[in-house]
């Protein structure tokens, strides 16, 4: 079993931003023209200092559940409260920095093991208490909110923070498999396991402060899903803790014992169990990483050279497209804003591995991109989005400050109906925001079947931009439902799709979700309002 040292611990993020708040800055002057350029720059700043409603959980309740946890694990104070109230989209944000904390909880629980979080849901259960799981916070759709219609019917909401769950519990080098606590953020549990030559390769976006609970709760996919696979397919075992007892699923790589019920806990939100061990499989840290750009004609020319590799069985270890909007603006590169675009659309490719596997991938996809009449752009391009590609969600909070709204959303369909569904949400987010708005889209993660679209929206935000969004958001999520795509590929349903989701699996799927979590939580405290229609 590892510790984690404290010098690999991350920082806690704020409520009203993403990220390290050592990291956070002001636009640089050179973006901040550029933008001006094409959006009114207004003084919209955070509010300095929001009251969090008073806790509503009575004090015999919390002192109970400190009997559990320790007296030091069970908080109730503003800071710590608001830090866990919501997630981190845009919406969530701007509810924070308008000052509406109306949803914090009433207490945040810290568990330091399996038992403990089967205690405190037995308690919760018993007493109807609200139990939101809560790993990196880092949720865009809405998965870390108890509604205003769910919360009279409990007693409180506890905000029960996986944090201090951080160890690395087993390695199994034989297998590559190691187990893992849910509470180990991305660059955490890479450093465990760098200690062991492994790594587990899975880098969203999110990757400084998103959780390995999070990941398996969501179904998370990374920037290198094209080598390495979504996180739910790096899974092979998962410990559970639910209101009605333990479920340890995983004793081999694959079997016929019926349906395979890891598939029910990953992507379960927290709504049916909280996942207190994973168990992954690993690989040996690359010796050697390389990424390229690749310049294409237009957007349909990238996507089918990328088809054609995944139906070749030809990925590298990182591929994503931009569309000429998003290549223009170069959002993989804030930094760059305004830099020398190359026109076209790029795409990133990267390989990671041995030099000999490198070299052979890299030969084999570069034959293959030039026939289809890709132009390679050398190490540059490849590097620089490899350089900034955490970057962007800063970037978010210092366009928001000037009053800039800027949103993603992203969906899946099969390769036949990816430009119908690409029109279609483009012309949802277009007409529902008006003239002077900028959608920008990448293929984000591929398959042999089909591929994800990632959705940049950036917009004057004007006086209310929560209200402006809302509905470009909406009638984004009715283009995706008519055209029959995924109502989420990645960022999972929390609250926000889950109006969407009967369209895409149907009166009895919801039923089958029902079904599941009336047996695993017959209290209905775990979660509530997220996922299950
Ligand atoms: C800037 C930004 C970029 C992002 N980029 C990506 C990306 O590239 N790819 C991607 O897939 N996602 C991305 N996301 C979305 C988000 O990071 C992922 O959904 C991530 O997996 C959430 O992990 P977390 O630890 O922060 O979970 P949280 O936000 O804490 O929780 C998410 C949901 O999972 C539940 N949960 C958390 N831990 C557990 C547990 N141990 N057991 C049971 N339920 C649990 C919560 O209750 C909640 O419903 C991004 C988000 C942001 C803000």
């Amino acid at each position: 079993m590892t510790e984690l040292d404290t010098a690999h611990r991350q920082p806690e993020m704020p409520a009203t931003r993403w990220g390290d708040p050592g990291e956070a800055g002001p636009l640089p002057d050179h973006v901040r023209e550029l933008v001006s350029m094409v959006f009114p720059i207004t003084d919209a700043p955070a509010a300095e200092r929001v009251d969090v409603p008073a806790p509503a959980l009575d004090r015999a309740h919390t002192a109970a559940l400190a009997a559990v946890v320790g007296d030091a694990d069970v908080l109730v104070d503003d800071a710590t409260r608001r830090i866990r109230t919501r997630g981190k989209s845009t919406p969530d944000l701007l509810r924070q920095r308008v000052g509406d904390l109306g949803d914090a909880p009433d207490v945040v629980v810290r568990p330091g093991s399996h038992d403990e979080v089967a205690a405190v849901l037995a308690y919760c259960g018993e007493h109807r208490i609200a139990v939101v799981p809560f790993g990196g916070g880092t949720a865009v759709t809405g998965g870390l909110v108890v509604g205003a219609a769910e919360r009279p019917s409990y007693a409180g909401v506890v905000s029960l923070d996986l944090g201090r769950m951080r160890r690395l519990l087993a390695v199994d080098p034989v297998s590559s498999t190691a187990t893992l606590e849910p509470g180990l953020r991305g660059p955490e549990a890479e450093a465990l396991l760098a200690e062991h030559g492994l790594m587990l390769g899975h880098y969203p976006q999110s990757f400084e402060f998103a959780s390995i609970g999070g990941f398996a709760a969501t179904r998370s996919s990374g920037q290198s899903s094209a080598g390495y696979g979504r996180f739910d397919a790096m899974v092979v075992g998962l410990r559970v803790a639910t209101p009605v007892g333990d479920v340890h699923l995983g004793s081999a790589p694959a079997n016929a014992s019926g349906p395979d019920l890891r598939e029910l806990f990953l992507g379960s939100e927290g709504a049916f169990g909280v996942i207190t061990e994973v168990t992954v499989r690993v690989r040996p840290l690359p010796e050697m990483k390389v990424y390229e750009g690749w310049q294409w004609p237009d957007f349909a020319a990238g996507a089918d050279a990328m088809r054609m590799l995944a139906q070749s069985d030809l990925l590298p270890t990182v591929l994503r497209l931009s569309d000429e909007n998003e290549t223009s603006i170069n959002l993989a590169r804030p930094d760059a804003i305004g830099g020398d675009a190359a026109g076209g659309c790029l795409m990133i490719t990267g390989y990671e591995g041995t030099p000999e596997a490198v070299a052979a991938k890299q030969a084999a996809v570069t034959e293959v991109l030039r026939k289809l009449g890709g132009t390679p752009l050398g190490t540059e391009p490849g590097e620089s989005w490899a350089a900034g590609r955490f970057a962007a969600p800063y970037l978010r909070d210092s366009l928001l400050d000037v009053g800039v709204l800027v949103e993603t959303l992203e969906t899946a369909t099969f390769w036949s109906k990816r430009d119908e569904l690409y029109r279609a949400v483009k012309e949802a987010l277009e007409g529902a925001l008006g003239e002077g708005t900028l959608v920008l889209c990448h293929v984000s993660h591929v398959y042999a079947t089909g591929c994800s679209l990632y959705f940049t929206v950036a917009t004057p935000g004007g006086e209310q931009p929560l209200e402006r969004w809302l509905p470009a958001k909406a009638a984004a999520c009715e283009a995706i439902v008519r055209c029959g795509a995924a109502i989420t590929h990645h960022h999972a349903v929390g609250t926000d799709h889950k109006p969407y989701l009967t369209a895409e699996i149907g009166e009895v799927g919801v039923t089958a979700l029902r079904a599941v979590k009336q047996a695993l939580d017959p209290a209905g405290v775990l979660n509530p309002g997220v996922l299950v229609p």
